[in-house]
């Protein structure tokens, strides 16, 4: 497109060679389509958004100065190239099955994609990609538009997880937990399988801050939160809940006592000594465990349940794990 010729829709005679125009409507016709050319050209080299048109076998024929900024990849490298050069096997096949066919059937696709950058670094477009049609309404071109939209996708994600994931530890908070728990109810029926939803509290927790302070109080809270992590299947969820308490959800049990073995090694793993510089110690854990469907029909009743549970384990002593009872 930068090679757009201006004068390539004059014909090389004046207008007052052509007896059909008078000489000022020729001229303005031409001027008209010169100028249009020019304001064509001048879009596409100053466009702040990424410009790049391909044939119809998607080989790249020009791209506009942002988009190599954008890409980071030069113009001759691009011509020639297919736009399969950005790909950063992030979408999947179905993905692209779906934008090819949005984009020859209706001759437009819009969406945001993931490239990748030379040096294999992330960035995220949004992107508009046209079909261009000749005279025989056959599609001769595509032109896709692409804007940088990383920062405000990387935002996004820091937002969403700001939302739902406790920043000491890593793990899902309460919000995003009750998400899962309303889901894995429907899960269960669906399935007529069980769920148990566990209530994690230490003991004697705010001695340690109090003995060594908040800084290693939180070094045992992350040690305590990635041992959970690594003691229970991949589909299950943990959840820290606020201070030393945390939650725990088992889903697809075909029968309640299938967590106690799980529960029973969380434990142990749990109260391992965690090795802080100069300092050793050992946390304890009380844990109160409701079943579904068998105690409660709720997400509201299995927390209540599995709270009640875990004081009753605080109750007896704690360090110990306890099933609700009616
Ligand atoms: N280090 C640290 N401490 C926290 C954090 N959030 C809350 N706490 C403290 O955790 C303690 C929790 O209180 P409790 O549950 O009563 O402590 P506990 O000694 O374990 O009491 P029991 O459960 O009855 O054994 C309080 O002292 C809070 O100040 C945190 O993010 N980091």
């Amino acid at each position: 497109m930068t090679q757009v010729p201006s004068m390539s829709f004059s014909t090389g005679t004046t207008a007052g060679d052509n007896p059909g125009h008078s000489s000022k409507g020729l001229s303005s016709v031409l001027w008209s389509v010169e100028t249009r050319l020019r304001l064509a050209d001048s879009l596409f080299i100053n466009s702040d958004e990424g410009i790049c048109i391909t044939d119809l076998s998607e080989v790249i024929i020009d791209v506009n100065p942002t988009l190599c900024a954008l890409t980071s990849y030069d113009r001759a490298e691009l011509i020639g190239n297919t736009p399969r050069i950005f790909s950063s096997q992030l979408h999947d096949k179905a993905f692209f099955s779906a934008l090819w066919h949005t984009l020859l059937t209706k001759g437009q696709w819009r969406g945001e994609v993931w490239n990748r950058h030379r040096d294999g670094s992330l960035y995220a477009v949004r992107l508009n990609i046209s079909a261009v049609y000749d005279q025989n309404q056959n599609i001769s071109h595509f032109v896709g538009i692409l804007a940088d939209i990383t920062e405000q996708k990387l935002l996004m994600q820091s937002l969403e997880k700001n939302a739902n994931f406790d920043p000491l530890t890593g793990l899902p908070n309460r919000l995003l937990f009750n998400d899962r728990l309303h889901l894995a109810l429907a899960q269960a029926d669906r399935t007529s399988t069980m769920l148990a939803v566990c209530f994690l509290d230490l003991d004697g927790f705010k001695a340690i801050n109090d003995a060594h302070g908040h800084q290693t109080g939180d070094l045992v809270l992350q040690a305590v939160a990635s041992r959970m992590a690594s003691n229970v299947r991949s589909g299950d969820t943990i959840a820290r809940l606020g201070g030393d308490e945390f939650i725990i959800l088992l889903w697809g049990l075909q029968q309640a006592s299938e967590c106690r073995q799980m529960l029973e090694r969380l434990q142990q793993a749990i109260c391992q000594p965690v090795l802080l510089p100069r300092l050793t110690l050992v946390p304890a854990v009380s844990i109160g465990v409701a079943i579904y469907p068998a105690d409660a029909q709720t997400t509201e009743q299995l927390l209540a349940l599995a709270d009640t549970a875990m004081y009753r384990a605080k109750a007896a002593g704690g360090n110990r794990i306890a099933y609700y009872q009616a």
